[in-house]
């Protein structure tokens, strides 16, 4: 298995996007619409957020899963037993974020949601027809105008030497949704698991946006889309001094979207938050 980037602009890039996501799960665009330089402002206005007291005042609320996740609380990744070595701030478009950063965040998810919308018409235009017979809806209709679709700022902090034993950046996973749409981030780590059980670093020059297939798109098409384990591994060296920050949108159809003949959106959802252990 390779992951060669794609040229989003070049005239065959939707078939061959959707050939990597059926063989690995993940898709990495070049030439894509989106704004490399608000990413990187995003980058370095929000590791400077991390970095103040601020954040303590938007802890996040159970019920509604928006705001700042400390790493006490953060995930620990289904199956694992030690949490993750990360803090991150849950952006909805109705929940709360700090005034100074809205302008620019707000902008990302708008523009990253439009190119989520066209590349899940670019799945839908080379599923084949057993799978796309599989859809309720067309797949961009599912996620249209949906209040659910996260934006997650991450924050891997530098090592400091004193980490639970075993604890790594992102413990392996997979992610719920149907598509993450997530730009390179600022340093290195993020890996795929092949089919042999090793891994591969997932190509994270900056300007890349890597893309992949999580768990609602798999049980949608009926398995045909694999959603695939991916990790983020601890830096080693003089990059342990080095904090990692990271931008993924985890596109969510609307609750009451028919997923496939066993789920809703909101029944699956509802299920994994409990396995998570953060509902
Ligand atoms: O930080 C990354 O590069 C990936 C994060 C991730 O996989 C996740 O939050 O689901
Ligand atoms: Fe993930």
């Amino acid at each position: 298995m390779t992951l060669a980037a794609i040229d989003y602009r070049a005239e065959n890039s939707a078939e061959a996007f959707v050939k990597s996501l059926r063989e690995t799960g993940f898709g990495v665009l070049t030439n894509h619409p989106i704004n490399p330089e608000l990413v990187q402002t995003i980058y370095t206005e929000w590791q400077a957020f991390f970095e103040t007291e601020e954040k303590h005042g938007f802890l996040f609320k159970p019920e509604t899963q928006d705001g700042f996740f400390p790493a006490t609380v953060s995930e620990t990744a289904k199956g694992h037993s030690v949490k993750d070595i990360k803090e991150y701030f849950h952006v909805y478009t109705w929940g709360r974020i700090p005034e100074s950063l809205k302008e620019n965040i707000l902008a990302y998810y708008e523009q990253a949601n439009a190119l989520a919308a066209e590349l899940l018409d670019w799945v839908e235009e080379f599923s084949p027809a057993d799978v796309s017979a599989k859809y309720s809806m067309p797949l961009s209709k599912m996620v249209e105008a949906s209040t659910r679709t996260l934006l997650r700022v991450l924050h891997y902090p530098p090592m400091t030497g004193n980490e639970e034993v075993g604890a790594i950046r992102a413990a392996a996973h997979e992610d719920i949704n149907m598509l993450t749409v997530l730009p390179a981030a600022n340093e290195p780590g993020l890996q795929v698991l092949k089919q042999d059980g090793s891994w591969l670093d997932v190509p994270s020059d900056f300007g890349n946006i890597i893309i992949n297939i999580g768990d609602m798109l798999q049980e949608a098409s009926g398995g045909y889309f694999p959603s695939t384990t991916h990790r983020v591994i601890n830096p080693e060296g003089a990059d342990m001094t080095k904090a990692r920050v990271s931008l993924p949108l985890f596109l969510h159809p609307k609750a009451d979207v028919v997923l496939s003949e066993r789920y809703t959106a909101d029944e699956y959802l509802t299920e994994r938050l409990r396995e998570l252990g953060v509902l």
